[in-house]
C-alpha cells in the first residue's frame, strides 16, 4: 500500500480539499425525519454513501456518534467505512485515541492493520500521554500506508488552557508536539503521512507549522464559525497541506441527495480559491 501521505495528496487533487466529517447528532436525525436509534444511523449513512461516495476525497466518520448504540453502532460504522472506500474515498476515524505504548499497540492494530474489521486509512490521536506514547500507532501506520493526526491546536475555547501552557524551554505544549510530529515526516518524499489538528476557529496564535512535512487536518469551519479566509492566515506556509473538515455544515444540506451534493460542491470550490489548489 502507498504511504497515507501520497494517497492523501492524490485523492485531493482529484477530488478537491474537503473532507466531510459524517457526524449523526441526535438533532440532525431529527431534521432528516429520521429516528435516534441505529436504524435512523444506518439510514442517515446510506444517504451520505448515496450521495457523496463517488466525489468527495475524505469522510471523517465520528466514532462518538457510532459508539452511542454499541455493538450496532459498530456494525453500521463498518459497513459505512466499507462502501466509502469501494467508492474510492479515504477514511479518516476521528476517534481521538491516546493511552500508555501498549494499549496504544491494540489502538493501532484495531484501526490500522488492514485485516481488522474496523480498518480505516487514517485516525486521530491524543498526545496527552506524550507523543511517545504513540510511537506503536507511528509504526502501524508506517508498515501499512496508514495515517495518524495528532491533536496539537484543537478548535475548542477550552484547549488553549493546556495547548498553549509553557515547557521549561519556552516553548508551548502545542509547538512541541507540533516539533515532534514534524520529525516524523522528515525524509517523506512529498506530503508526510504523520499529521496535526489545528482548528480553523485558533487565531493568531504564533505557532510555527512550516516544518510540519505532514498534513493538517482543520475542524471548526462551518458550525463552528471557521471560514476558508481564515486558512489562508492561520496556514500560510502550508496551504498546500490543509485537509479541511466540516461535519453539520455539510450534513445540515440533507437528506436531499442533490442538496447534499450542492453544497459540497460549494463548499470544495470556495475551498479551491481558499488555498489556491488544483482541480
Ligand atoms: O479540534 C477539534 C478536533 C476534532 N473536532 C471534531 O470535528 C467535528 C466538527 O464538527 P462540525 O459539525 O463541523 O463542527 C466533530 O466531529 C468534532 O468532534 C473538532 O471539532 N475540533
Amino acid at each position: 500500500m502507498p504511504a497515507f501521505g501520497a494517497r492523501l495528496r492524490a485523492a485531493m487533487d482529484m477530488r478537491g480539499p474537503l473532507c466531510v466529517g459524517i457526524d449523526p447528532h441526535a438533532q440532525l436525525l431529527a431534521a432528516w425525519g429520521l429516528s435516534d436509534d441505529p436504524a435512523g444511523v444506518a439510514s442517515f449513512c446510506q444517504i451520505v454513501v448515496d450521495a457523496l461516495a463517488d466525489r468527495v476525497a475524505v469522510f471523517k466518520p465520528q466514532s462518538a456518534f457510532f459508539e452511542r448504540f454499541g455493538s450496532s453502532g459498530a456494525q453500521i460504522l463498518e459497513s459505512t467505512i466499507r462502501q466509502l472506500r469501494e467508492a474510492g474515498a479515504l477514511i479518516l476515524l476521528d476517534a481521538k485515541r491516546g493511552d500508555i505504548g501498549s494499549t496504544v499497540a491494540a489502538y493501532a492494530d484495531a484501526y490500522l492493520n488492514p485485516s481488522m474489521p474496523m480498518y480505516v486509512d487514517a485516525i486521530t490521536a491524543s498526545p496527552f500521554l506524550g507523543v511517545g506514547s504513540l510511537a506503536p500507532m507511528f509504526a502501524e501506520a508506517h508498515r501499512h500506508g496508514g495515517g495518524v493526526f495528532v491533536l496539537a491546536l484543537t478548535s475548542n475555547k477550552e484547549g488553549p488552557e493546556v495547548q498553549h501552557a509553557r515547557l521549561p524551554d519556552g516553548r508551548t505544549v502545542a509547538q512541541s508536539i507540533i516539533d515532534e510530529i514534524s520529525q516524523l515526516n522528515v525524509g517523506e518524499p512529498g506530503l508526510g503521512s504523520i499529521g496535526a489538528v489545528v482548528g480553523a476557529t485558533i487565531g493568531d496564535t504564533g505557532h510555527d507549522l512550516s516544518g510540519l512535512g505532514g498534513p493538517i487536518l482543520v475542524p471548526g469551519l462551518g458550525a463552528q464559525g471557521g471560514k476558508p479566509d481564515d486558512l489562508r492566515a492561520i496556514f500560510p506556509g502550508n496551504l498546500s497541506a490543509v485537509l479541511p473538515s466540516y461535519s453539520r455544515e455539510v450534513l445540515g444540506a440533507g437528506p436531499d441527495v442533490a442538496s447534499l451534493r450542492r453544497m459540497t460542491s460549494k463548499i470544495n470550490d470556495e475551498l479551491m480559491i481558499a488555498l489556491g489548489s488544483p482541480k
